[in-house]
Protein backbone atom coordinates (compact mmCIF):
# COMPACT_ATOMS: atom_id res chain seq x y z
CA UNK A 1 0.00 0.00 0.00
CA UNK A 2 2.89 2.26 1.17
CA UNK A 3 4.71 2.13 -2.69
CA UNK A 4 0.83 2.97 -4.35
CA UNK A 5 0.98 6.02 -2.11
CA UNK A 6 4.60 6.89 -2.54
CA UNK A 7 4.32 6.48 -6.04
CA UNK A 8 1.23 8.86 -6.19
CA UNK A 9 3.24 11.17 -4.44
CA UNK A 10 6.07 11.58 -6.56
CA UNK A 11 3.92 11.98 -10.10
CA UNK A 12 1.97 14.69 -7.96
CA UNK A 13 5.12 16.28 -7.29
CA UNK A 14 6.62 15.95 -10.21
CA UNK A 15 3.59 17.74 -11.90
CA UNK A 16 3.55 20.02 -9.05
CA UNK A 17 3.71 23.79 -10.80
CA UNK A 18 4.71 25.51 -7.66
CA UNK A 19 7.06 22.74 -6.39
CA UNK A 20 10.50 24.73 -7.09
CA UNK A 21 8.64 27.24 -4.61
CA UNK A 22 9.90 24.89 -2.01
CA UNK A 23 13.50 25.81 -2.82
CA UNK A 24 12.97 29.14 -1.69
CA UNK A 25 12.90 28.78 1.97
CA UNK A 26 14.91 26.79 4.73
CA UNK A 27 13.88 24.05 5.51
CA UNK A 28 15.18 20.41 6.24
CA UNK A 29 13.94 16.80 6.21
CA UNK A 30 10.97 17.35 8.91
CA UNK A 31 8.02 17.31 7.74
CA UNK A 32 6.62 20.88 8.23
CA UNK A 33 2.84 21.45 8.83
CA UNK A 34 2.95 24.11 11.59
CA UNK A 35 2.89 27.19 9.18
CA UNK A 36 -0.74 27.99 10.43
CA UNK A 37 0.97 28.55 13.61
CA UNK A 38 4.36 29.74 12.14
CA UNK A 39 5.38 29.60 8.66
CA UNK A 40 8.90 28.74 7.85
CA UNK A 41 11.84 31.40 6.64
CA UNK A 42 12.47 32.49 3.33
CA UNK A 43 16.14 32.22 2.27
CA UNK A 44 16.48 35.56 1.15
CA UNK A 45 15.57 36.67 4.92
CA UNK A 46 18.37 36.73 7.03
CA UNK A 47 20.58 39.02 4.23
CA UNK A 48 18.43 41.31 3.88
CA UNK A 49 17.99 41.69 7.49
CA UNK A 50 21.60 41.79 7.44
CA UNK A 51 21.37 44.80 5.57
CA UNK A 52 18.66 46.48 7.52
CA UNK A 53 20.76 46.12 10.68
CA UNK A 54 24.49 47.05 9.01
CA UNK A 55 23.07 50.07 6.76
CA UNK A 56 19.99 51.30 7.40
CA UNK A 57 20.34 51.10 11.21
CA UNK A 58 23.71 50.95 11.78
CA UNK A 59 24.76 53.56 9.15
CA UNK A 60 22.16 55.67 8.03
CA UNK A 61 20.48 55.66 11.48
CA UNK A 62 17.85 57.94 11.88
CA UNK A 63 18.18 58.94 7.98
CA UNK A 64 16.64 55.78 6.98
CA UNK A 65 13.06 56.96 8.40
CA UNK A 66 12.75 58.35 5.23
CA UNK A 67 16.22 57.62 3.02
CA UNK A 68 15.22 53.66 3.72
CA UNK A 69 11.90 53.93 3.54
CA UNK A 70 11.23 52.51 7.47
CA UNK A 71 8.27 55.62 7.71
CA UNK A 72 5.91 54.60 4.55
CA UNK A 73 6.17 51.10 5.59
CA UNK A 74 3.13 50.01 6.85
CA UNK A 75 1.35 51.47 3.82
CA UNK A 76 3.91 49.96 1.40
CA UNK A 77 3.86 46.55 2.71
CA UNK A 78 -0.11 46.68 2.91
CA UNK A 79 -0.16 46.82 -0.53
CA UNK A 80 1.69 44.24 -0.66
CA UNK A 81 -0.42 42.28 0.89
CA UNK A 82 -3.56 43.64 -0.66
CA UNK A 83 -3.76 41.52 -3.70
CA UNK A 84 -3.26 38.37 -1.86
CA UNK A 85 -6.58 39.00 -0.27
CA UNK A 86 -8.38 40.07 -2.89
CA UNK A 87 -8.36 43.91 -1.87
CA UNK A 88 -7.15 47.45 -4.23
CA UNK A 89 -4.41 49.08 -2.83
CA UNK A 90 -4.85 51.72 -0.56
CA UNK A 91 -6.64 49.92 2.37
CA UNK A 92 -4.15 48.19 4.02
CA UNK A 93 -2.12 49.45 6.99
CA UNK A 94 0.39 46.54 8.47
CA UNK A 95 0.95 46.97 12.28
CA UNK A 96 0.23 46.22 15.96
CA UNK A 97 -0.65 42.35 16.66
CA UNK A 98 -3.89 41.09 15.15
CA UNK A 99 -5.37 41.40 18.92
CA UNK A 100 -4.65 45.31 18.69
CA UNK A 101 -6.07 45.21 15.12
CA UNK A 102 -9.36 43.74 16.28
CA UNK A 103 -9.66 45.85 18.90
CA UNK A 104 -9.22 48.65 16.60
CA UNK A 105 -11.19 46.68 14.09
CA UNK A 106 -14.50 46.21 16.12
CA UNK A 107 -14.83 49.38 18.18
CA UNK A 108 -14.62 51.37 14.86
CA UNK A 109 -17.14 49.41 13.12
CA UNK A 110 -19.42 49.80 16.14
CA UNK A 111 -18.73 53.48 15.47
CA UNK A 112 -19.34 53.25 11.84
CA UNK A 113 -22.77 51.20 12.48
CA UNK A 114 -26.06 53.09 12.40
CA UNK A 115 -27.05 55.00 15.06
CA UNK A 116 -29.01 52.81 18.16
CA UNK A 117 -27.82 49.35 17.72
CA UNK A 118 -26.27 47.44 20.57
CA UNK A 119 -25.49 44.21 20.02
CA UNK A 120 -22.01 43.31 18.99
CA UNK A 121 -21.99 39.65 17.37
CA UNK A 122 -18.84 37.23 17.93
CA UNK A 123 -17.82 33.64 16.18
CA UNK A 124 -18.46 31.67 19.47
CA UNK A 125 -16.26 29.03 18.20
CA UNK A 126 -13.55 31.68 17.64
CA UNK A 127 -9.75 32.08 18.68
CA UNK A 128 -9.61 33.24 21.82
CA UNK A 129 -8.18 37.04 21.70
CA UNK A 130 -10.79 37.90 19.17
CA UNK A 131 -13.46 36.51 22.06
CA UNK A 132 -11.64 38.40 25.13
CA UNK A 133 -11.25 41.55 22.58
CA UNK A 134 -15.03 41.85 21.33
CA UNK A 135 -16.02 41.20 25.14
CA UNK A 136 -13.76 44.43 26.45
CA UNK A 137 -14.75 46.78 23.31
CA UNK A 138 -18.68 45.79 23.81
CA UNK A 139 -18.20 46.87 27.36
CA UNK A 140 -16.29 49.62 26.27
CA UNK A 141 -18.85 51.02 23.93
CA UNK A 142 -21.84 50.20 25.61
CA UNK A 143 -22.66 47.12 23.58
CA UNK A 144 -23.79 43.69 24.20
CA UNK A 145 -22.26 40.87 22.98
CA UNK A 146 -23.59 38.48 21.56
CA UNK A 147 -21.63 34.72 20.58
CA UNK A 148 -22.98 32.90 17.75
CA UNK A 149 -21.97 30.34 15.30
CA UNK A 150 -21.27 31.41 12.02
CA UNK A 151 -23.87 29.38 10.37
CA UNK A 152 -26.16 30.64 12.59
CA UNK A 153 -25.40 34.00 11.62
CA UNK A 154 -27.93 34.55 9.02
CA UNK A 155 -30.74 33.91 11.80
CA UNK A 156 -29.20 36.14 14.68
CA UNK A 157 -28.86 39.30 12.71
CA UNK A 158 -31.81 41.79 13.10
CA UNK A 159 -32.28 45.81 13.74
CA UNK A 160 -29.72 45.61 16.53
CA UNK A 161 -27.16 44.23 15.12
CA UNK A 162 -23.91 46.62 14.41
CA UNK A 163 -21.07 44.90 14.43
CA UNK A 164 -20.55 40.93 13.35
CA UNK A 165 -17.18 39.61 14.16
CA UNK A 166 -16.28 36.57 12.22
CA UNK A 167 -13.04 34.05 11.63
CA UNK A 168 -12.72 33.32 7.63
CA UNK A 169 -11.15 29.97 8.69
CA UNK A 170 -11.90 28.46 11.95
CA UNK A 171 -8.18 27.78 13.72
CA UNK A 172 -9.19 24.28 15.60
CA UNK A 173 -11.47 22.78 12.92
CA UNK A 174 -9.80 24.02 9.56
CA UNK A 175 -13.92 24.74 8.68
CA UNK A 176 -13.65 27.59 5.92
CA UNK A 177 -16.52 30.00 6.72
CA UNK A 178 -18.82 31.20 3.99
CA UNK A 179 -17.26 35.04 3.89
CA UNK A 180 -19.97 36.10 0.78
CA UNK A 181 -23.16 34.98 2.08
CA UNK A 182 -22.37 35.92 5.91
CA UNK A 183 -21.14 39.15 4.70
CA UNK A 184 -24.37 39.63 2.76
CA UNK A 185 -26.28 38.67 5.60
CA UNK A 186 -24.61 41.31 7.71
CA UNK A 187 -25.53 43.58 5.47
CA UNK A 188 -29.16 42.47 4.74
CA UNK A 189 -29.40 43.57 8.54
CA UNK A 190 -27.77 46.81 8.22
CA UNK A 191 -24.65 45.72 10.20
CA UNK A 192 -20.97 46.23 9.66
CA UNK A 193 -18.73 42.42 8.71
CA UNK A 194 -15.30 42.51 10.33
CA UNK A 195 -13.28 39.36 9.28
CA UNK A 196 -10.06 37.45 11.48
CA UNK A 197 -8.31 36.70 8.11
CA UNK A 198 -5.27 34.51 9.96
CA UNK A 199 -6.18 31.25 8.71
CA UNK A 200 -7.02 32.12 5.40
CA UNK A 201 -4.70 34.89 4.19
CA UNK A 202 -1.66 33.19 1.80
CA UNK A 203 -3.97 29.92 1.83
CA UNK A 204 -6.64 30.58 -0.15
CA UNK A 205 -8.28 33.91 -2.12
CA UNK A 206 -10.49 36.15 0.38
CA UNK A 207 -11.98 38.85 -2.03
CA UNK A 208 -12.18 41.58 0.48
CA UNK A 209 -12.83 43.99 -2.06
CA UNK A 210 -15.42 41.34 -4.50
CA UNK A 211 -17.60 40.45 -1.46
CA UNK A 212 -17.79 43.82 0.54
CA UNK A 213 -16.40 43.19 3.66
CA UNK A 214 -15.98 45.90 5.75
CA UNK A 215 -12.99 45.65 7.85
CA UNK A 216 -10.49 42.71 8.23
CA UNK A 217 -7.59 41.78 10.49
CA UNK A 218 -5.17 38.79 9.98
CA UNK A 219 -1.60 38.28 11.31
CA UNK A 220 1.46 37.65 8.87
CA UNK A 221 3.60 34.90 10.55
CA UNK A 222 1.12 31.60 9.18
CA UNK A 223 0.79 31.19 5.44
CA UNK A 224 2.39 34.73 4.77
CA UNK A 225 5.75 33.42 6.26
CA UNK A 226 6.81 36.89 7.94
CA UNK A 227 8.26 35.88 11.45
CA UNK A 228 7.77 34.85 14.70
CA UNK A 229 5.26 38.15 15.91
CA UNK A 230 5.63 39.84 12.40
CA UNK A 231 3.25 42.65 12.15
CA UNK A 232 -0.48 42.23 12.05
CA UNK A 233 -2.68 44.26 9.32
CA UNK A 234 -5.91 46.20 9.29
CA UNK A 235 -7.82 46.79 6.24
CA UNK A 236 -10.37 49.25 6.50
CA UNK A 237 -13.05 49.12 3.05
CA UNK A 238 -12.41 52.55 0.85
CA UNK A 239 -15.73 53.19 1.33
CA UNK A 240 -15.35 53.45 4.88
CA UNK A 241 -11.99 55.67 5.58
CA UNK A 242 -13.15 58.78 5.92
CA UNK A 243 -15.55 58.15 8.69
CA UNK A 244 -13.10 55.17 10.20
CA UNK A 245 -12.76 56.98 13.84
CA UNK A 246 -10.12 54.93 15.43
CA UNK A 247 -10.21 54.23 19.35
CA UNK A 248 -6.14 54.06 19.11
CA UNK A 249 -5.30 57.61 17.55
CA UNK A 250 -1.90 57.29 17.82
CA UNK A 251 0.24 60.27 16.43
CA UNK A 252 1.26 58.33 13.67
CA UNK A 253 -2.26 58.15 12.28
CA UNK A 254 -2.37 61.80 12.76
CA UNK A 255 -2.62 63.61 9.14
CA UNK A 256 1.00 65.89 9.79
CA UNK A 257 2.90 64.09 12.46
CA UNK A 258 5.67 66.01 12.63
CA UNK A 259 3.36 69.52 13.37
CA UNK A 260 3.24 67.29 17.20
CA UNK A 261 -0.01 69.10 17.59
CA UNK A 262 -1.94 69.05 20.79
CA UNK A 263 -4.89 68.64 18.86
CA UNK A 264 -5.85 65.05 16.87
CA UNK A 265 -6.40 65.24 13.28
CA UNK A 266 -6.65 61.75 10.90
CA UNK A 267 -4.69 60.99 8.00
CA UNK A 268 -6.56 60.40 4.78
CA UNK A 269 -6.72 56.36 3.99
CA UNK A 270 -5.23 53.42 5.18
CA UNK A 271 -2.66 55.40 7.35
CA UNK A 272 -5.59 56.62 9.87
CA UNK A 273 -5.00 52.83 11.02
CA UNK A 274 -1.17 53.09 12.48
CA UNK A 275 -1.37 53.95 16.08
CA UNK A 276 2.72 54.31 17.12
CA UNK A 277 5.92 53.94 15.86
CA UNK A 278 6.25 50.94 13.67
CA UNK A 279 8.17 48.13 14.82
CA UNK A 280 10.82 48.33 11.51
CA UNK A 281 12.72 45.12 12.09
CA UNK A 282 9.64 42.84 12.18
CA UNK A 283 7.92 44.56 9.32
CA UNK A 284 10.93 44.67 7.22
CA UNK A 285 11.49 41.18 7.75
CA UNK A 286 7.88 40.92 6.44
CA UNK A 287 8.32 42.61 3.39
CA UNK A 288 11.29 40.18 2.04
CA UNK A 289 9.17 37.68 3.26
CA UNK A 290 6.37 38.89 0.57
CA UNK A 291 8.82 38.09 -1.96
CA UNK A 292 8.31 34.83 -2.65
CA UNK A 293 4.76 35.83 -3.77
CA UNK A 294 5.93 37.14 -6.70
CA UNK A 295 4.21 35.75 -9.72
CA UNK A 296 2.29 32.98 -7.76
CA UNK A 297 -1.58 33.40 -8.21
CA UNK A 298 -3.17 32.78 -5.05
CA UNK A 299 -5.68 30.64 -6.83
CA UNK A 300 -2.75 28.31 -7.81
CA UNK A 301 -2.25 27.81 -4.35
CA UNK A 302 -5.42 27.04 -3.40
CA UNK A 303 -6.11 24.42 -6.03
CA UNK A 304 -2.74 23.10 -4.75
CA UNK A 305 -4.03 23.64 -0.99
CA UNK A 306 -7.07 21.06 -1.65
CA UNK A 307 -4.85 18.77 -3.41
CA UNK A 308 -2.73 18.41 -0.26
CA UNK A 309 -5.15 17.98 2.33
CA UNK A 310 -7.66 15.46 -0.16
CA UNK A 311 -4.39 13.55 -0.23
CA UNK A 312 -3.74 13.99 2.88
CA UNK A 313 -7.06 12.61 4.15
CA UNK A 314 -6.71 9.70 1.70
CA UNK A 315 -3.85 8.29 3.24
CA UNK A 316 -4.82 8.87 7.07
CA UNK A 317 -8.01 6.83 5.52
CA UNK A 318 -5.41 4.32 4.18
CA UNK A 319 -2.68 4.55 6.98
CA UNK A 320 -4.29 4.94 10.35
CA UNK A 321 -6.45 1.97 11.83
CA UNK A 322 -9.77 2.48 11.34
CA UNK A 323 -11.62 4.01 14.68
CA UNK A 324 -8.49 6.05 15.89
CA UNK A 325 -9.17 9.49 14.93
CA UNK A 326 -11.84 11.06 13.00
CA UNK A 327 -11.55 14.22 10.63
CA UNK A 328 -13.12 17.02 12.06
CA UNK A 329 -12.26 19.25 8.82
CA UNK A 330 -15.12 19.31 6.56
CA UNK A 331 -14.69 17.02 3.48
CA UNK A 332 -16.19 19.73 1.02
CA UNK A 333 -13.53 21.81 -0.73
CA UNK A 334 -15.95 25.00 -0.13
CA UNK A 335 -15.84 24.50 3.71
CA UNK A 336 -12.12 23.78 4.23
CA UNK A 337 -8.83 25.71 4.96
CA UNK A 338 -5.68 24.68 4.72
CA UNK A 339 -5.52 22.22 7.34
CA UNK A 340 -6.53 18.94 8.52
CA UNK A 341 -7.58 18.44 12.15
CA UNK A 342 -7.96 14.95 13.47
CA UNK A 343 -9.37 14.56 16.60
CA UNK A 344 -8.34 11.49 18.87
CA UNK A 345 -11.44 8.84 19.21
CA UNK A 346 -9.33 8.38 22.81
CA UNK A 347 -8.06 11.84 23.85
CA UNK A 348 -5.77 10.52 26.21
CA UNK A 349 -3.83 9.31 22.56
CA UNK A 350 -3.53 12.91 21.40
CA UNK A 351 -0.25 14.22 22.97
CA UNK A 352 1.04 11.57 23.28
CA UNK A 353 0.72 10.85 19.47
CA UNK A 354 1.85 14.50 18.53
CA UNK A 355 5.54 13.99 20.43
CA UNK A 356 5.87 11.02 19.11
CA UNK A 357 5.38 12.30 15.62
CA UNK A 358 7.26 15.18 15.69
CA UNK A 359 10.08 12.80 17.28
CA UNK A 360 9.72 11.63 14.13
CA UNK A 361 10.35 14.51 12.41
CA UNK A 362 6.70 15.17 11.20
CA UNK A 363 5.44 18.61 12.60
CA UNK A 364 2.00 19.52 13.41
CA UNK A 365 0.70 20.42 16.63
CA UNK A 366 -1.78 19.84 19.86
CA UNK A 367 -4.97 21.58 20.16
CA UNK A 368 -5.85 20.64 23.44
CA UNK A 369 -7.90 18.22 24.70
CA UNK A 370 -7.64 15.67 21.39
CA UNK A 371 -7.37 17.86 18.23
CA UNK A 372 -3.83 16.79 15.95
CA UNK A 373 -3.65 19.56 13.61
CA UNK A 374 -1.43 19.58 10.07
CA UNK A 375 -1.09 22.78 8.46
CA UNK A 376 -0.40 22.72 4.87
CA UNK A 377 1.16 25.33 3.13
CA UNK A 378 1.38 24.98 -0.38
CA UNK A 379 4.41 27.50 -0.99
CA UNK A 380 6.44 24.90 0.67
CA UNK A 381 4.92 21.33 1.31
CA UNK A 382 5.04 18.63 -1.44
CA UNK A 383 2.71 15.27 -2.16
CA UNK A 384 5.76 12.99 -0.60
CA UNK A 385 5.43 15.12 2.85
CA UNK A 386 1.45 14.17 3.08
CA UNK A 387 2.49 10.65 2.44
CA UNK A 388 4.84 10.36 4.86
CA UNK A 389 3.37 12.65 7.66
CA UNK A 390 0.49 10.11 7.29
CA UNK A 391 2.34 6.61 7.36
CA UNK A 392 4.00 8.05 10.07
CA UNK A 393 0.88 8.88 11.79
CA UNK A 394 -0.67 5.32 11.17
CA UNK A 395 2.76 3.68 13.00
CA UNK A 396 2.45 6.05 15.78
CA UNK A 397 -0.71 5.21 16.52
CA UNK A 398 -0.53 1.34 16.15
CA UNK A 399 2.34 1.36 18.52
CA UNK A 400 2.69 1.88 22.45
CA UNK A 401 2.38 5.31 23.38
CA UNK A 402 2.21 5.68 26.81
CA UNK A 403 6.08 6.37 26.61
CA UNK A 404 6.45 7.99 23.24
C1 LIG B 1 -7.81 33.56 14.31
C2 LIG B 1 -6.69 34.16 15.10
N1 LIG B 1 -6.77 35.44 15.52
C3 LIG B 1 -5.77 36.00 16.22
C4 LIG B 1 -4.64 35.27 16.54
C5 LIG B 1 -3.53 35.83 17.35
O1 LIG B 1 -3.44 37.15 17.46
P1 LIG B 1 -2.08 37.85 17.86
O2 LIG B 1 -1.33 38.05 16.57
O3 LIG B 1 -2.51 39.09 18.48
O4 LIG B 1 -1.33 36.95 18.77
C6 LIG B 1 -4.51 33.94 16.12
C7 LIG B 1 -3.32 33.11 16.42
O5 LIG B 1 -2.40 33.42 17.10
C8 LIG B 1 -5.56 33.39 15.40
O6 LIG B 1 -5.48 32.13 15.01
N1 LIG C 1 0.80 33.33 17.64
C1 LIG C 1 1.32 32.23 18.21
C2 LIG C 1 2.38 32.34 19.11
O1 LIG C 1 2.87 33.57 19.39
C3 LIG C 1 2.91 31.20 19.73
C4 LIG C 1 2.38 29.96 19.41
C5 LIG C 1 1.33 29.83 18.53
C6 LIG C 1 0.78 30.97 17.98
C7 LIG C 1 -0.34 30.87 17.06
O2 LIG C 1 -0.36 31.53 16.07
C8 LIG C 1 -1.45 29.99 17.37
C9 LIG C 1 -2.43 29.98 16.25
N2 LIG C 1 -3.19 31.20 16.13
C10 LIG C 1 -3.38 28.85 16.33
O3 LIG C 1 -4.30 28.81 15.55
O4 LIG C 1 -3.22 27.97 17.13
Amino acid sequence: MSETFAARAAALDAADELGDLRKLFTLDDTVYLDGNSLGALPRHVPARMQEVLTREWGELRIRSWDESGWWTAPERIGDRIAPLVGAAAGQIVVGDSTSVNVFKAVVAASRLAPEGRDEILVDATTFPTDGYIAESAARMTGHRLVPVAPADVPGAVGPRTAVVLLNHVDFRTGRLHDLPGLTAAVHAAGGLAVWDLCHSAGALPVGLDAHGVDLAVGCTYKYLNGGPGSPAYLYVAERHQAAFDSPLPGWTSHADPFAMAPGYAPADGSVRGRVGTPDILSMLALEAALDVWDGVPVEAVRAKSLALTDFFLECVGAYVPEGVVVSVTPGAHGERGSQVSLRCVDAAVAEPAMRALIARGVVGDLRRPDVLRFGFTPLYVGFADVERAARVLGEVVSGPLGGA
